[in-house]
């Protein structure tokens, strides 16, 4: 546990990280119908509840023989078999098939009784298709025992773990649990979040700009972010530099939000409420040695967690993915990982504070397989924490270490991947 008493020097982003993510705890748990839970993470092992394929099943539209029977079978000198059944996906076979028989089948059909091979429709005289059922076909080619049929369980076996405790469910995962007959799942509830930009001269975009006014672009980028990370936004708010309207607002969403994230108002100006209002709720105010993104907030308001970011944009996209993100991940029930780093190359060269962890909105080029990817800023302003324009361009952040002071073209840089 990193103590708040650490704060007053500059802390590191890790610390910060851990720090936050001591004050998360999971959602409840809801058991709901699997076709529900995309989006989720589960709380609890999946274990198969049928077996994958849960019957032995033709992997070929064709005909279900028996192997011997085909083993001499060839285009000049075809074996002729009477077809005594028609199992399509969804039926089952109601005849054995015996030494000189055969049953059409359709993929995914079950295999008829004494049925050990499928030979495809291709290796015989019938036309693929819809076609009417022979009386007798001509198999043109060998089959072996077991060829074109998958065995049942080969996939999954009953009982098998499918979905770990604390995956996401993705397509990917709701269609594995799916496949194994499972009808419901434990899963956490998606965090309820609201999101608070502050700052009197916000305006609408579109608006005319007068006065010192500026579009508002933090609410839609937390919102925006927040909803791709599985949020459930509840509320999107932007409120004037008044304490008031901050407290007012913050009490609102504590009453039915998981996480409350706010923009702006955490520095050294005479207007940053957040920083006025915290202070009045044992709120810590973290300087991060990072840049963009140094002076941070967090606290609780009722069971809601407040995490306040700054105001700059940039500074506001780098925190939610360090910070937001996790935080995130931990209260819908998954371990959060930490960021990835790669090794490239600086495609250019920049200066970098001292002191501070850079994390510069780059584009990697991989120009030549085997070769570390070329890191390059995607403006000539670097990580400067205005210049949110260009942040859409971004792959990835270089990540240019405290003590550097100037990076050179050519230098081994570090990135991580956004
Ligand atoms: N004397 C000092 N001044 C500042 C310091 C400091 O240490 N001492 N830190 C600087 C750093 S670093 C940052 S980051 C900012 C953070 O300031 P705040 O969190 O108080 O943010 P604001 O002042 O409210 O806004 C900063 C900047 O961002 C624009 N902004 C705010 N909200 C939005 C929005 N929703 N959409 C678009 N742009 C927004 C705002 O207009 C300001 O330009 O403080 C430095 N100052
Ligand atoms: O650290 Mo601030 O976030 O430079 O812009």
């Amino acid at each position: 546990m990193i103590a708040v008493a650490a704060m007053a020097e500059m802390m590191s982003v890790e610390d910060y990280r851990e720090f936050l993510l001591n004050q998360v705890a999971p959602t409840e748990t809801i058991n709901l119908p699997i076709a529900q839970a995309h989006g989720l993470v589960s709380a609890e092992l999946v274990e198969a509840s049928c077996p994958l394929p849960p019957f032995d099943s033709s992997a070929m539209d064709g005909f279900a023989v028996t192997a011997q029977d085909t083993a001499f079978a060839n285009a000049t000198m075809p074996v002729r078999l009477t077809v005594i059944d028609d199992i399509p996906a969804g039926g089952y076979g109601r005849e054995r098939v015996t030494p000189g028989t055969c049953a059409r089948i359709m993929t995914g059909a079950p295999i008829p009784q004494g049925a050990d091979a499928v030979v495809r429709v291709e290796d015989t005289d019938v036309p693929a298709g819809a076609t009417p059922l022979r009386k007798e076909i001509s198999v043109y080619a060998p089959v072996s025992s077991g060829k074109n049929i998958r065995a049942m369980g080969e996939a999954a076996n009953i009982g098998e773990p499918v979905i770990a405790p604390g995956s996401f469910f993705d397509a990917r995962a709701v269609a594995a649990a799916a496949s194994v007959n499972t009808s419901h799942v434990r899963v956490y509830r998606k965090p309820k979040v609201t999101v608070v930009a502050t700052g009197s001269e916000l305006v609408d975009p579109g608006t005319s700009l007068v006065d010192g006014q500026i579009p508002d672009s933090n609410s839609l980028l937390l919102a925006g972010l927040l909803r791709e990370w599985g949020a459930d936004v509840e509320c999107v708010r932007r409120i004037r530099d008044s304490v008031e309207d901050l407290r007012a607002v913050l009490e609102e969403a504590s009453l039915s939000c998981d996480l409350i994230v706010t923009s702006g108002g955490v520095s050294a100006g005479a207007f940053d409420i957040v920083k006025d209002y915290g202070e009045t709720r044992g709120f810590s105010f973290p300087k991060v040695a990072m840049q963009p993104g140094k002076p941070q907030a967090c606290g609780k308001v009722g069971n809601a967690l407040v995490i306040g970011l700054p105001g700059n944009p940039v500074s506001v996209w780098v925190s939610a993915l360090l910070f937001v993100r996790p935080a995130l991940q931990s209260m819908a029930g998954m371990r959060p990982e930490a960021p990835r780093i790669f090794d490239g190359v600086a495609g250019t060269g920049w200066k970098s504070p001292t002191g501070r962890r850079q994390y510069v909105p780059s584009t990697l080029k991989v120009e030549r397989s085997g070769n570390r990817p070329v890191v390059m800023p995607v403006h000539r302003l670097g990580s400067g924490s205005h210049v949110i324009n260009a942040v859409q361009l971004a792959d990835s952040l270089c990540v240019v270490p405290a003590e550097v002071e100037c990076v050179e073209r050519g230098d081994r840089v570090q990135f991580l991947q956004v």
